[in-house]
């Protein structure tokens, strides 16, 4: 069988009470997950790319089967996951967003070797296991430190050892860069590649566009609970081929240019985002004719009394698919 993860139109709705002053708590209902079906192939890193909220980690929580879907199934390696948990937790490793529960007081290797011990493997057996983890981490020198003294991108590191010391076929990433300083993630980038190589299935939850380019041989675009695009970046990006896209740069944040910019023919979309440490409003234009347009988008600039700092001609990214699709912005 080729299939390690069968996501089968799963949804998830919470309830949640809110209580005001003498009056009866309302009981209100939110669709975090909306109908999501997903099948990733054996061997692939498979993305899960979506803004801030989009359903990422719930979706997540209910393949592990830590959350239990409202509806619908998932299938890891062909085990039912609401049916038999235990059994299919044996094939998964996971690492939740902002996961920080290694033990803080305990080393590395201490902490390796008692996640190993959960698991059911003997003394030997996990000290052999941890040391391998810790090798393939670049942590063997730091290894009998007590986590507590590590820095952000070594913490995440513990957190994706503890998802690897089961040797499970499928790991499950929620955002395991977030947070990271540049080379840290670049080093748990080459970590998940190298996975993926040992034959792994790898489903990568991440907001960053350019990680999910990176490392995924397939993404899946979710927003507001709901799958919108599913194919190779490749793929993604060539679906919005006849869209063009202009980056202008302005010196201040002129909140109307958006609505004039959107009004010109041959326009598809327009976002503006006031970029605070630079100090300048980025404008990102989507349009279908290159030539004679940016002479139109000048004119509307300077009628706004902005000045151009600078003007880029970009190559569609997954960020344009999405703002393609939805209208706004990935980070909005
Ligand atoms: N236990 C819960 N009760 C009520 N609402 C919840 C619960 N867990 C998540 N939500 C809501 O479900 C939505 C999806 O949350 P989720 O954490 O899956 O998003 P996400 O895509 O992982 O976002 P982020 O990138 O910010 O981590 C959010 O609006 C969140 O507030």
């Amino acid at each position: 069988m080729n299939i390690a993860v069968a996501v089968s139109n799963i949804r998830k709705e919470f309830t949640s009470k809110k209580k005001k002053l003498f009056k009866k708590a309302k009981v209100e209902k939110f669709v975090a997950v909306d109908g999501v079906s997903f099948n990733i192939k054996k061997g692939e890193i498979f993305g899960l790319l979506g803004p801030n909220g989009a359903g990422k980690t719930t979706t997540i929580k209910m393949i592990t089967g830590i959350l239990r879907p409202s509806d619908g199934y998932v299938h890891v390696n062909g085990i039912d996951v609401d049916k038999e948990q235990i059994k299919a937790l044996q094939n998964i490793g996971t690492v939740l967003a902002g996961d920080r529960s290694v033990y803080w007081k305990l080393t590395a290797r201490e902490n390796l070797e008692y996640f190993a011990a959960l698991y059911g493997m003997g003394k030997k057996k996990a000290k052999e296991r941890a040391d391998k983890v810790l090798k393939r981490l670049g942590l063997e020198e730091k290894a009998d430190i007590v986590v507590e003294k590590f820095s952000t991108g070594m913490k995440q590191k513990v957190a994706l050892g503890k998802a690897l010391i089961a040797d499970a076929p499928v790991l499950l990433l929620d955002e395991p860069t977030l947070g990271l300083d540049p080379q840290a993630a670049i080093n748990l980038r080459e970590i998940i590649m190298e996975l993926k190589e040992e034959g792994r299935t790898v489903l990568l939850t991440t907001h960053y566009m350019e990680e999910a380019d990176l490392l995924s041989d397939r993404i899946a675009i979710i927003d507001n609970g709901k799958i919108i695009a599913l194919d190779t970046p490749e793929n993604l990006k060539k679906s919005i081929g006849q869209v063009k896209k202009i980056n202008i740069d302005v010196d201040k944040e002129c909140k109307e240019l958006i609505d004039e910019i959107k009004g010109i023919e041959d326009i598809e979309n327009v976002i503006g985002k006031f970029n605070e440490e630079e100090n300048k409003f980025q404008l990102i234009i989507h349009h279908v004719d290159g030539q004679v347009i940016i002479q139109k988008i000048l004119d509307k600039i300077h009628s706004n009394k902005c000045k151009v700092l600078s003007v880029n001609v970009k190559e569609p990214s997954l960020e344009d698919v999405f703002i393609d699709l939805t209208g706004k912005s990935l980070r909005e």
